[in-house]
């Protein structure tokens, strides 16, 4: 394994290569990160040292009522319905504001809370020659290892977890380890129950009938990741997750007593604490985008402890790991004029793939839902279209509508006879609309560069369209008449006996052509954004 040494820099600038070995020999041994405190380890090894300090606080004595994750009591949801509608208000301003909250009296029997953190105990402390025959990043029904993206993932966790399908598929008995196969298939049962029930809270939390999450099959897959958090000598250099929002509907956790669990709310770390009996549950991304952002999937991770071991079990609500084409997108009965949709469709295979191949090691977590995010969809593109305000090719076709028009006014401007001719007064009104109207974008353009971030909304562009082609217009009938004009006069009636001035006609008429033809492109550039957006 690799040296354990503390040089920061070290840590930092590890050659690609140099962890990619190390990654692969602690693979190899198969043992995970228990391997390695069972070997008696008491620094930890370098490719688990990353733990940056970040920038927001850590709350987690703080006992004001804001920092205390909420606890809904499922208890006496059956027997009024008046009861009921309180749970739904509980769950609903849970959903809305912390994204996470625990559940008291939900039906799961203690002993097969106790008898599945048990099993999850069993299976990582069984014999390590019989567990490692469980040891793969192949993908199976039930497949254990440390990391699962070990390789890809720029941050390797204090952690080992097994993965196990349920459902649709439910796994073949003989597929699951004996140590735990019973209660893994009894408490999947259980959690798909109570997975159910809670989706059909979450609907009328929505304003939707009760039945509604779970007939768009928001319940028809689950998962669950049993994981391990052995003791660490070295909690503050690393952690046990890793920050992350569950890319699903709904998770469903169980947690033992040791916690370090932390949910992100306000930009502050809070401890989700572990209460005897309760399940914690949160909204994944797919009920945030579902839910056009009334829900919140909230960002968490677990840090990693000198007491352990811990174990929790995850059941994931998602299909992510069977083909579908089923299309997930706001809800329609949620969207109206003041409530627009926030995001596009998307396929769970889609987002699934999406997420393995873009959004692992991103800087930000949330970027991987930003990428369905019609607002940021229609930002980048507009950033990325050649010519687009806030662009070098858009600041270039509004400074040289600016010159052009600039010096049209300024030769027609300086002849002495200008005015007798209403053209000739309609061409400097129109060049001086042209003026103003391209010096504003321009602004706005050097402003977008600067901040590096496109300011426009179709909105916006929609105004900028309107004004492109009204001004546009405005040049060409200008430029035209003036140019019927000049031509008549100082050409086919050989009027123009006053030397310069004459020049100074044509060259007016010709600049104000080159402006019309610098405002058309961005006139068209402008449609075309507005066609596509
Ligand atoms: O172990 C925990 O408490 C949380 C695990 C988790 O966030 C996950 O599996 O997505
Ligand atoms: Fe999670």
């Amino acid at each position: 394994m690799g040296s354990t040494t503390r040089n920061e820099k070290e840590v930092i600038f590890m050659e690609d290569f140099e962890r990619t070995t190390e990654l692969k020999a602690f693979d190899d041994t198969r043992q995970g990160v228990k391997g390695l405190v069972d070997a008696g380890i008491t620094k930890i090894p370098r490719i688990f040292c990353y733990h940056p300090p970040d920038n927001f606080t850590r709350v987690s004595d703080l006992c004001h009522k804001d920092y205390i994750i909420p606890v809904v009591d499922l208890g006496n949801i059956d027997e009024d319905p008046s009861e009921r509608k309180r749970i739904v208000e509980r769950v609903k301003e849970a959903a809305e504001t912390w994204g996470f909250f625990q559940i008291v009296n939900h039906g799961i029997p203690d002993c097969t809370l106790k008898e599945m953190l048990d099993g999850v105990v069993r299976f990582f402390e069984q014999d390590s020659e019989v567990k490692k025959e469980f040891y793969t990043r192949d993908k199976k029904p039930f497949m254990y290892n440390s990391n699962f993206n070990l390789y890809s993932n720029a941050r390797t966790t204090w952690k080992d977890s097994f993965f196990c399908d349920l459902a649709p598929n439910v796994p073949k008995p003989e597929d699951l380890p004996s140590v735990c196969r019973d209660i893994l298939l009894d408490y999947s049962n259980q959690v798909m129950k109570l997975g159910t029930l809670l989706l059909e809270l979450l609907s009328e939390a929505l304003g939707l009938n009760s039945t509604y999450l779970r007939d768009i099959d928001c319940n028809v897959g689950q998962y669950a990741f049993g994981h391990y958090y052995p003791s660490c000598p070295e909690p503050e250099l690393t952690l046990g997750t890793i920050k992350h929002a569950d890319v699903d509907f709904i998770t469903v956790l169980l947690q033992d007593h040791i916690g370090g669990l932390q949910v992100l709310h306000q930009d502050t770390w809070i401890d989700v604490p572990p209460v005897p009996g309760a399940l914690v549950v949160n909204i994944g991304d797919f009920l945030q985008i579902i839910s056009n952002e009334k829900f919140k999937s909230s960002h968490h991770r677990v840090l990693a402890n000198t007491v352990g071991p811990r174990v929790s079990i995850a059941c994931f609500f998602s299909t992510a790991f069977h083909p579908s084409s089923r299309t997930y997108g706001p809800i329609m009965e949620l969207l109206s004029e003041d409530n627009p949709a926030k995001y596009r469709e998307f396929s769970i295979p889609e987002f699934t793939h999406h997420y393995k191949t873009k959004c692992m090691n991103a800087k930000s977590a949330r970027s991987c839902i930003e990428s369905l995010s019609i607002d940021l969809i229609w930002k980048r593109k507009m950033k990325d279209f050649c010519g687009a305000p806030g662009t070098i090719l858009g600041l270039v076709l509004r400074t040289t509508q600016f010159l052009f028009a600039a010096g049209s006014i300024a030769s027609m401007a300086t002849t002495t006879s200008f005015f007798n001719l209403t053209a000739f007064c309609y061409l400097i009104a129109s060049m001086g609309l042209q003026i103003i109207w391209s010096f504003l974008l321009a602004l706005l353009d050097l402003l977008a560069m600067m901040r590096n971030r496109t300011l426009l909304t179709p909105v916006l562009v929609s105004l900028f369209v309107v004004g492109d082609w009204v001004t546009a217009t405005l040049s060409l009938a200008a430029a035209s008449a003036s140019a019927g004009i000049t031509v008549l006069y100082f050409h086919d009636l050989g009027h123009c006996h006053i030397g310069d001035e004459c020049l100074k006609y044509q060259i007016s008429v010709a600049l104000a052509f080159l402006s019309w033809f610098s405002t058309s492109i961005s006139s068209l550039i402008m449609f075309w954004l507005l066609a596509e957006g």
